[in-house]
């Protein structure tokens, strides 16, 4: 069932897909080819700015730049475009494993995983314009000022507080009309979330809808709001499809990078070459996996570790790949016992659903099922709680995303078989992991996957904090009553011993020891990975790299510390901060040459 299932979404899908895409002009599929691109005769240029990775951070940071710079830019991405597919919401998971997805894999994780294959975490990354951004699942955060000041306070990073970057968030965030907000009355779950809010006013915590970077029923990514209005500028130019391999540094007054190598695939599958050269600054917007890969390869790092695996050491940076902070989520599925509508087989064939995501975008098609969020900010354990609107969850499709081994998948999903099961999935983590990981290298060829370990739950605070969240109770108060809510509690052989009997899991709430060897097997990592190049440990507080000025980073893995929800729309707003910095420098030296 749970394969024709899969088949079922894959082949409405294609549908929506077909006749969305007629819909949309063929204009919105001419738009995909990359105008703009550096020509085999220009390589030989200098450019003024080389920009590495087309995500969030490059996509955003490279608009401000090609509109307001008197420079030339460059914009290098591994990958090409993504397809029609990475634009309809609910079908976003498809993309994963495919052309457009780095698909890393963590390294065997110690104290988590258990329930995965090798104890090893799927890491999906974006490849092509856009980058994670159009892979994501859209969600839209508005960011939180105490995360900022806090870098502030621990740091002394008096320029990144939140009296100085709530505008950029500002800027950074779409206008409303070219987002989506799950509307009140969506379902039986987001009315049960709106009387929760009243129920437990008196506590510290923030509820809402979610709201998505989505427009017209189709995603509105980085490369809708900020790319594409400045593709086809005069001073910018792209090199799609190529991989940055090397940073070339030289001395002269003070250590700075002189050029990239770049590598490319030629018709023949075989790697081309070739040098550009950087005038002003290089800005590294590859990731939090592969800016701290890059550095490395390069022969910035921490020395020792470089020297042991044989590369030449350029600058000593000893923090580089260190301080890798991700969100570890811990899934737990709730039956109902009354029609959401939640995402099943039932509502996702419903002729309703297709004419209404074909109509006006709207409908299950239209978002990718995740209706609200609780958060807690309180300072002992700020936690979060999304809750997905998914009554139905395929197991091939999920398997193959999570890693996850069958005994685990069904343990957590004890009613996978039933395509027509209405309930939900509430996710619980904890919102400042205190785990670190780290990003180091097997060798130095950039085209082999960097060793990821992402660390989840090394630190026993992040398991106390995620409890914290599971036992708030939502699901059991009165506001959920209407739903008739039943919480499959995973019966995990290896959590027996800790796991109250049969009965206990009705009545009670099962003990912290089980809980907490459950999130040991089936947490999973959120996908929100930073820190890998932090603010005040590799980068100055304008991001430039100390100790090579004219190296900035400009990507999740600047951020010193978890972002409080999600991060996507910070990574644009540090991208907008970066540019203006940029701008002002070459304001000041142009004033200079006048003088
Ligand atoms: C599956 C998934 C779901 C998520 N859901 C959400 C969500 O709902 N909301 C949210 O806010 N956040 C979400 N995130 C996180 C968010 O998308 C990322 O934090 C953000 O996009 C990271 O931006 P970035 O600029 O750091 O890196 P990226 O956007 O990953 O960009 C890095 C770019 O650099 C390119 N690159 C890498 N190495 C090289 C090289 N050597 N040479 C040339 N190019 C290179 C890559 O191909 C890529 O395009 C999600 C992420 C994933 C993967």
């Amino acid at each position: 069932m749970g394969q024709h299932f899969q088949k079922i979404l894959v082949v409405a899908g294609i549908l929506i897909g077909l006749l969305s895409g007629l819909a949309m002009l063929v204009g919105s599929l001419l738009k995909e080819s990359i105008p703009n691109v550096l020509a085999p005769a220009e390589r030989q240029f200098a450019f003024d700015y080389v920009i590495v990775g087309a995500g969030t951070g490059g996509s955003t940071l490279t608009s401000l730049l090609a509109k307001h710079s008197n420079g030339s830019v460059l914009l290098i991405e591994a990958g090409s475009v993504f397809g029609l597919l990475s634009r309809i919401p609910l079908l976003t998971t498809f993309q994963q494993k495919g052309i457009n997805d780095w698909s890393f894999l963590s390294v065997p994780q110690i104290h988590s995983s258990r329930g995965l294959i090798e104890q090893r975490q799927c890491l999906p990354r974006g490849k092509g314009l856009g980058g994670s951004a159009n892979l994501n699942y859209m969600l839209h955060f508005d960011g939180h000022g105490p995360d900022f000041d806090a870098w502030h306070q621990l740091h002394n990073l008096s320029e990144w507080s939140w009296a100085h970057m709530g505008r950029f968030m500002a800027a950074a965030t779409a206008k409303p009309c070219d987002m989506f907000e799950i509307p009140r009355g969506y379902s039986t779950l987001t009315d049960a979330l709106e009387d929760a809010q009243s129920q437990f006013a008196d506590k510290p915590w923030v509820f809402r809808r979610s709201r998505y970077n989505i427009k017209n029923g189709l995603r509105h990514s980085v490369v809708q709001q900020f790319l594409q209005p400045v593709l086809k500028n005069a001073n910018l130019r792209l090199l799609p499809e190529a991989l940055v391999k090397r940073i070339q540094l030289s001395s002269g007054p003070t250590l700075h990078a002189s050029s990239v190598l770049v590598g490319l695939k030629d018709g023949e599958n075989k790697e081309v070459e070739f040098s550009i050269e950087v005038r002003r600054e290089l800005i590294l917007c590859a990731g939090s996996y592969q800016t701290p890969q890059l550095l490395q390869a390069s022969g910035i790092g921490n020395s020792s570790t470089l020297a042991k695996l044989g590369i030449p050491v350029l600058h000593n940076s000893p923090l580089v790949g260190r301080n890798l902070h991700d969100h570890f989520n811990v899934p737990l599925f709730v039956s109902m016992g009354v029609a959401g509508p939640s995402l099943n087989q039932r509502t996702l064939l419903s002729p309703m659903s297709m004419l209404n995501y074909l109509r006006s975008g709207t409908g299950p098609f239209g978002n990718f099922g995740v209706l609200g969020h609780v958060a807690s900010h309180e300072e002992q354990s700020p936690f979060g709680i999304t809750f997905f609107g998914a009554g139905a969850i395929d197991e091939a499709a999920l398997m193959s995303i999570s890693n996850f081994k069958v005994a685990a998948f069904r343990a957590l999903f004890p009613r996978y078989y039933n395509a027509s099961q209405e309930g939900f999935v509430v996710i619980s983590n904890c919102l400042q992991p205190k785990s670190r990981g780290s990003v180091r290298l097997l060798n130095r060829h950039m085209r082999r996957n960097p060793l990821i370990d992402p660390n989840y739950l090394s630190h026993d605070d992040d398991v106390a904090c995620t409890i914290a969240g599971i036992r708030t109770a939502l699901v059991t108060s009165s506001s959920f009553a209407q739903l008739r809510p039943y919480i499959h509690w995973p019966k995990l052989q290896e959590c027996t011993n800790f796991g109250p009997f049969e009965r206990d899991f009705l009545e009670h709430q099962p003990s912290d020891q089980y809980l907490e060897c459950l999130m040991r097997h089936i947490g999973l990592g959120s996908h929100h990975p930073g820190g890998s190049c932090a603010l005040g440990s590799v980068v100055d507080s304008q991001l430039r790299l100390l100790g090579v000025p004219n190296i900035r980073v400009v990507d999740a893995s600047v951020l010193p510390r978890p972002i409080s929800g999600n991060p996507n729309t910070v990574i644009s707003a540090i991208a907008m901060r970066a540019a203006s910095w940029i701008l002002k420098s070459e304001l000041l030296q142009e004033g200079r040459r006048r003088q």
